[in-house]
C-alpha cells in the first residue's frame, strides 16, 4: 500500500469533491498537463492516507464526569455506577438541562477536536435525553452541525441508550416505537432532519433481546440501518439477533459468542470494536482475531463519550494492534473502508479510489505506520487534513518534525 500512496498526488480532485485520478506522479501530471489547480501540495517524503472514519461516537452531551474516572480508578464498575444513578443518568440530566446551542457549541469543538485527529467520516448518536424532547434536541444539533462544520456525519437515533428514570424498560420501549419512531418519520420526510441508523443498548439491566428486536425492527420498517451497542458487558445473543435482523454493525461485542461471530460473518454484518471502552474499563478484549479469521468485517470507533473521553482514532488503532492483536494493515483498513461499510458509505468513502470523496490525510513522515506507532503522536504527524478536496486543516507545527 505504502508505495503507490507515496506516489499519488493529492492535488488531482475535482470541483465535485471527488478524486480524479490515483496513480504515479509523473503519469498524472502528463495526463493533467493542461488543467489548472487552485493549489498544489508537495508530499515528497510524506504519506497520503483516507481520510479516517469513526464508526461510534457519543459527541452530543453536557455535564461534566471526570468525577466518575476516580470512581473507576477506585475500583467501582460501570454498571455500579450507572445502577447508583451515575453515567448515563448523570449525563441525561445535563443534556436535558442544557438548549440545543449549547449542545451544538461542545458539539462543534468535539467534532474539531475528532478532525485534527485525523477523522473525516464520523457516526454521531443521540441518546442522552430517552425522552422525545430532548433526543429531537440531540438530533437538531447534529443536523446543525452537519451543515455547519467541514467533517461527514452519520446520525444515529439512540434513543433506547438507558431506560429513563420512571419507566421499566417495557414502557420505555411502547414510547420509542409509538412516539419517538413515528415523529422521526415525520421528521425524516418533512427533510428537517436525516437520521440514518438506530441503535439500542443490549445489555442485562438496561434493554433485554426481546425490546431491543421490537426497537431495531420498527426503526428498520422507518428506514433506518440497524447499528446497536451488543454484547458488552454480559453475553446476550445480541450478535445472533443482529444477524438475523440485518443489521449494519454491531459495536462492543467483548462478550460475543463462537455462534454469533459464525452468523455475523455469513449475515456481512460489520463488528466495530472499541479499544478505549475494553481498556477504561478493563473489559476483556473483543476477540478480535477470531472475528477476522471467521470473515467477519472488522471496524473501529474511538466510542468518544464521557465515559471513554478519546478523540483520536490514531491512539484507537494503536491500541487495537496492541489489546486486540489486529496488525497495522488490518487497524487501518477497520478505521477507514471497514468503518465506511458500517456506516453505509463504502461506496463513496474509505478508500483512496477515482470517483469517491476525496476525504484524505497526509502525514509528515514516508512509512504511514508512524501514524499507529506513535502513540499520541499523530498531533505532530498529521500535516492536512483534506475533506471533499478542500484543505480543512493544516498543521504548522508539522513542518519542524522529522520524518521519524
Ligand atoms: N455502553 C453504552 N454506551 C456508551 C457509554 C455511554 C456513557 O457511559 O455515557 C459506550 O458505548 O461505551
Ligand atoms: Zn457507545
Amino acid at each position: 500500500m505504502s508505495s503507490w500512496i507515496n506516489e499519488c498526488l493529492p492535488e488531482h480532485l475535482a470541483r465535485d469533491g471527488c478524486i480524479k485520478a490515483v496513480g504515479q506522479a509523473d503519469v498524472i501530471r502528463n495526463e493533467f498537463s493542461e488543467a489548472t489547480f487552485e493549489r498544489i501540495i508537495d508530499c515528497s517524503g510524506k504519506c497520503v492516507l483516507p481520510g479516517l472514519v469513526d464508526a461510534h461516537t457519543h459527541p452530543v452531551w453536557a455535564g461534566d464526569r471526570v468525577h466518575e474516572f476516580a470512581m473507576k480508578l477506585a475500583g467501582a464498575s460501570y454498571m455500579e455506577i450507572h445502577q447508583a444513578g451515575g453515567g448515563i443518568h448523570f449525563t441525561v440530566e445535563h443534556t436535558r438541562a442544557a438548549s440545543e446551542a449549547e449542545l451544538l457549541a461542545g458539539l462543534q469543538q468535539r467534532l474539531g477536536r475528532m478532525l485534527r485527529a485525523g477523522s473525516t467520516l464520523v457516526e454521531c448518536k443521540s441518546g442522552y435525553g430517552l425522552d422525545l424532547h430532548t433526543e429531537l434536541k440531540m438530533l437538531r444539533a447534529i443536523e446543525r452541525a452537519r451543515t455547519s462544520t467541514d467533517i461527514g456525519i452519520s446520525s444515529t437515533y439512540c434513543g433506547a441508550h438507558a431506560v429513563p428514570r420512571g419507566k421499566t424498560a417495557a414502557e420505555a420501549t411502547d414510547d420509542i416505537i409509538n412516539n419517538h419512531l413515528p415523529k422521526l418519520k415525520e421528521l425524516k420526510l418533512s427533510g428537517e432532519i436525516q437520521v440514518n441508523n438506530i441503535d439500542v443498548f443490549c445489555e442485562k439491566g438496561v434493554f433485554d433481546l426481546e425490546s431491543t428486536r421490537r426497537i431495531l425492527q420498527a426503526g428498520k420498517d422507518i428506514g433506518l440501518q440497524i447499528n446497536f451497542h451488543g454484547d458488552e458487558l454480559h453475553p446476550m445473543k445480541s450478535a445472533e439477533l443482529g444477524a438475523e435482523l440485518g443489521a449494519r454493525a454491531i459495536s462492543h461485542l467483548e462478550e460475543v459468542s463462537d455462534e454469533g461471530i459464525v452468523a455475523m460473518a455469513r449475515a456481512k454484518c460489520a463488528a466495530v470494536l472499541l479499544p478505549t471502552t475494553a481498556y477504561m474499563l478493563r473489559l476483556k478484549q473483543p476477540q478480535a482475531r477470531k472475528m477476522l479469521e471467521e470473515g467477519v468485517i472488522v471496524a473501529l470507533g474511538s466510542d468518544f463519550n464521557p465515559n471513554a473521553y478519546c478523540f483520536s482514532m490514531p491512539m484507537v488503532m494503536h491500541l487495537a494492534c496492541v489489546n486486540m492483536k489486529m496488525s497495522m494493515n488490518e487497524a487501518l483498513a477497520a478505521a477507514t473502508i471497514n468503518a465506511a461499510y458500517a456506516l453505509g458509505k463504502s461506496d463513496t468513502h474509505g478508500s483512496l479510489e477515482v470517483g469517491k470523496q476525496g476525504d484524505l490525510l497526509i502525514i509528515n513522515s514516508s512509512r504511514w505506520e508512524h501514524l499507529i506507532y506513535q502513540f499520541g503522536g499523530h498531533e505532530a504527524l498529521i500535516n492536512y487534513v483534506i475533506v471533499k478536496g478542500k484543505v480543512i486543516y493544516e498543521n504548522e507545527r508539522c513542518e519542524a518534525m522529522g520524518s521519524y
